[in-house]
């Protein structure tokens, strides 16, 4: 780092007098541009060598400054006593991974001689604390070329499916989101439980989303590409699906958020809800792509994974299974295909990248808030019209076909750990029934998603057609559409999520 940067980052925001109760002495507490540091007075004076913290923390690591207005264990009743919560990573003792783990600093407020003006002052280090850890995350983690401001606290609507996963997402959002929100000084503007299917989408085609910074999501793959559809189905579609979503995991599959987790190398399986509410809170915002598809009777936009054959039966017929819980129902429904091994005849029509991006005017910034094309975007070749003279077609028995925006397809299944989101292209990733039960095996058993697995074949395209002729389920994010040949393109950088993936 440059010197003149680092000064930048050393330079002091806040500064003021803290009790730490631990060590029974009076202290000063240091915002600095990127860290929150309590140091011995006599450290701070001019000359003095650089203060040795009592302890320092970087902001983003921050949750809050969690204000305990009854004081009971303070030492006097005008103490106004609070809790600095900070969420950091630690490494494992055996192997070279991280997680995170939360832990508390406490603070004892006390210059003034009443509690009042002692609670004022420790509100005031809150907001400190929160606008600085604000504005460092548009400079740590992605945002979108048109940004939002962050500066101002993130208004909330919640979007709560009580039947995702294991039937649980209400209470753990109330349990583990919640508070974690209520920290960060997230405010939630409107809590909304889904009471059927198509909720969501009817919900967020009316809503007033001028009340709100954000979107989050307490649910599985199904509830995203509901409120997908939703902000896609408004008259001012253009900026309602700009709004910022946040994914907490509380479905069984979760594949987005689980992508969105490991790019920003943050634990998928340990603390997921904790790590996906810490992106939202702590974080940034990224683009990500929505796909239209068209089959003869519908178009609806996905941002996840299309599955046809041995996957797809996967994806619906678990559904079953799912007291079982995500993890076990997969594997179960999984085994069973790898088993039967059927496979299904097809035909792929694809536009080849390398024509795709000398030609195709999908290279377009479609993403942009700006634009002036107010015509929803949709497959530039329809689902009847021929198949255009540059395009590949291949086919043959399909055992496994499966279009990717993300590495995950559940949160146990990395497919393709270089599929990024907001990459602006589908991974396709398809095996013929000259695939072994072995190799099926392999893949189903393979975690990190970068072994390559014979008779797996890759293919990179924005934009395809998919001609099933032998009958099998077809799923977009998770949900069943109607039998026959569909038709997809890729529209980039459309939607926006938060995440934690940091500037490059
Ligand atoms: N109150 C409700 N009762 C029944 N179904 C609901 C309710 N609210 C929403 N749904 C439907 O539940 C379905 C599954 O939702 P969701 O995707 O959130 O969970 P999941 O299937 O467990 O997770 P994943 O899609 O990640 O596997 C969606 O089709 C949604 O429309």
């Amino acid at each position: 780092m440059a010197e003149s940067e680092q000064e930048c980052l050393d330079t002091v925001v806040k500064s003021g007098s803290v009790l730490a109760p631990w060590l029974g002495v009076n202290c000063t507490l240091l915002l600095k541009q990127d860290s929150l540091a309590c140091v011995y007075p006599e450290a701070t004076a001019a000359g003095s060598p650089p203060p040795l913290p009592i302890f320092a923390v970087k902001l983003e690591d921050v949750v809050g400054l969690k204000i305990l207005q009854d004081s009971p264990f303070s030492s006097s009743p005008s103490v106004c006593r609070a809790e600095l919560c900070t969420y950091q990573k630690v490494k494992r003792f055996i192997s070279s991974s991280y997680y995170r783990k939360f832990s508390t600093e406490i603070l004892e407020f006390s210059d003034a001689k009443d509690f009042e003006t002692n609670y004022k002052t420790a509100k005031e280090w809150r907001e400190s604390i929160q606008l600085q850890c604000r504005k460092n995350s548009r400079n740590l983690f992605v945002f979108s070329p048109e940004q939002i401001d962050r500066l101002e606290p993130m208004q909330l609507l919640v979007i709560i499916n009580p039947f995702s996963g294991r039937k649980n997402g209400q209470k753990l959002f109330q349990n583990i989101a919640r508070p974690m929100f209520d920290l960060a000084g997230a405010v939630i503007v409107q809590e909304v439980i889904t009471e059927r299917q198509g909720h969501a989408k009817e919900f967020v085609e009316t809503f007033d989303l001028t009340s709100i910074t954000g979107i989050v999501l307490a649910s599985g793959d199904g509830i995203v590409y509901e409120v997908i559809n939703g902000l896609m189905a408004r008259p001012d579609w253009e900026i309602a699906i700009k709004t910022p979503i946040g994914l907490i995991p509380t479905g069984s599959g979760n594949a987005l958020v689980s992508s969105l987790l490991y790019e920003a190398d943050e634990e998928v399986h340990t603390c997921a809800i904790e790590n996906a509410v810490f992106q939202i809170i702590n974080g940034g915002i990224k683009q990500h792509d929505i796909a239209s598809v068209c089959n003869s009777s519908s178009h609806s936009y996905i941002g996840v994974v299309i599955h046809w054959g041995m996957t797809g039966i996967v994806d619906v017929e678990s559904e079953k299974l799912r007291f079982l819980g995500g993890k076990l129902r997969n594997l179960i429904g999984g085994l069973v295909c790898i088993v039967m091994k059927r496979s299904y005849y097809g035909q792929l029509s694809y536009l080849p990248i390398e024509e795709d991006e000398t030609k195709s005017p999908l290279t377009e910034a479609e993403g942009s808030i700006h634009s002036t094309n107010t015509l929803k975007p949709t497959t530039d070749v329809g689902v009847s019209d021929p198949i255009p003279e540059h395009w590949k077609t291949i086919e043959g028995n399909f055992v496994i076909f499966m279009a990717l925006t993300s590495s995950h397809v559940t949160e146990n299944d990395m497919m393709c750990a270089e599929t990024k989101t907001g990459s602006g292209k589908f991974k396709i990733l398809y095996t013929f029934d000259d695939v072994t039960r072995g190799q099926l095996l392999a893949k189903l058993s393979e975690s990190t998603g970068a072994v390559k697995i014979e008779n797996f074949h890759e293919i990179h395209t924005r934009a395809f057609r998919l001609n099933p002729i032998s009958p099998c389920i077809i799923t977009v994010d998770g949900e069943q559409i109607d039998y026959g040949p569909i038709q997809v393109q890729m529209h980039p950088g459309m939607m926006r999520l938060y995440s934690r993936v940091r500037c490059e």
